[in-house]
């Protein structure tokens, strides 16, 4: 069984879900929120941007970011974790942008995504764009390089993903906002000290014998057979490769929100599995995808101007 896609062009974020009607109460567990106990639309009602990342720190320090770029009022450093009262996912807010963290893996982001897109529904958002800014082992790509997704594929290069439903395995279409792809990679030239480009992500069930590496508990492959694997996904246009973004594309398409997954490079894969890069290395790669996405945000609500230019000096600077 395949699902397919449905934007009904009203900008409004669909769930597709019919017993949620009879509901008299949506309890988002996981998010520590829910319809009775917060008034979800006064809270998100002006909701334009979500931007999703793996690691609670990197996207409160997102929201951070954004708060200052956006020149809101206050430092921004004092920004309150919305989902405070668990430590599944944190929550932050910088004005129209939702920062929120979704832990490692399919799994993860699903349950994140599940009450995020029922959140953005109950709040009755409008026009969302949603962003995966994550991290990602690079394939033939120097590290520091910044990967935008076209397609998200599976384990097999196809662009898929299988959700299994009680017994049934339902296959659904993974691909992304082509126009959002082009958007970002026009932003992405604003940049100049990183490199960007277009290509597919591979998305697995695992960060070990899932991408390959040599350096799990578990192995049972040799070298060339990785080599040789790897060689094959970087034939069929794979350029990076990480854990959430075949379930993200597929459940944000379903549910009418336009997406892109944004991730950097971490390492090159052809040359080695272990992260070295010194961590102040690491801190200054994942802030690269948060600097092209906040001009994407600034373009998009008229604040950006080519004096900014100058202000990307500090991204080298820091
Ligand atoms: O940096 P994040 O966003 O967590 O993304 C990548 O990093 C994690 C593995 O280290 C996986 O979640 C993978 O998708
Ligand atoms: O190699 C890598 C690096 C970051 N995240 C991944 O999933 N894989």
């Amino acid at each position: 069984m395949t699902e397919r896609k449905g934007y009904a062009g009203n900008g409004l974020v669909h769930v597709k879900n019919p017993h949620l009607d009879s509901m008299d109460e949506d309890v988002l567990y996981h998010l520590n929120l829910g319809t009775k106990t917060h008034n979800l639309p006064v809270m998100f009602g002006d909701v334009k941007f979500v931007c999703v990342g793996g690691s609670p720190n990197r996207m409160k320090a997102f929201a951070q970011f954004m708060h200052k770029e956006l020149g809101l009022e206050g430092d921004g450093k004092d920004l309150k974790d919305i989902c405070a009262g668990t430590d599944r996912y944190s929550m932050y807010k910088a004005g129209p942008v939702l920062s929120i963290s979704h832990g490692m893996g399919v799994p993860s982001i699903s349950i994140m995504l599940h009450e995020l897109i029922k959140l953005l529904h109950h709040a009755k958002c409008c026009d969302v764009t949603i962003i995966r800014i994550g991290t990602s082992g690079g394939l033939g790509i120097d590290p520091g390089t910044v990967v935008i997704t076209d397609i998200a594929v599976d384990s097999f290069f196809k662009a898929r993903f299988e959700q299994v439903i009680l017994d049934n395995i339902v296959v659904r279409s993974t691909e992304l906002d082509k126009d959002l792809v082009e958007e970002l990679l026009n932003c992405s030239k604003e940049i100049h000290y990183f490199p960007t480009l277009i290509g597919h992500t591979m998305c697995t069930y695992d960060f070990y014998e899932g991408q390959g590496r040599l350096d799990g508990a578990l192995c049972s492959f040799s070298h060339e057979k990785k080599l040789e694997y790897l060689k094959r996904a970087y034939d069929a246009g794979v350029r990076n490769i990480e854990m959430e973004s075949t379930v993200f594309a597929a459940i944000c398409g379903l549910c009418g929100l336009k997406a892109a997954v944004v991730c950097v490079a971490l390492l090159n894969r052809l040359e080695g599995d272990q992260i070295k890069a010194p961590h102040e290395v690491l801190v200054e790669y994942q802030q690269r995808p948060q600097h092209l996405i906040s001009i994407f945000i600034k373009k998009r609500l008229g604040l950006y101007n080519q004096m900014e230019l100058l202000d990307n000096a500090f991204f080298l600077n820091n």
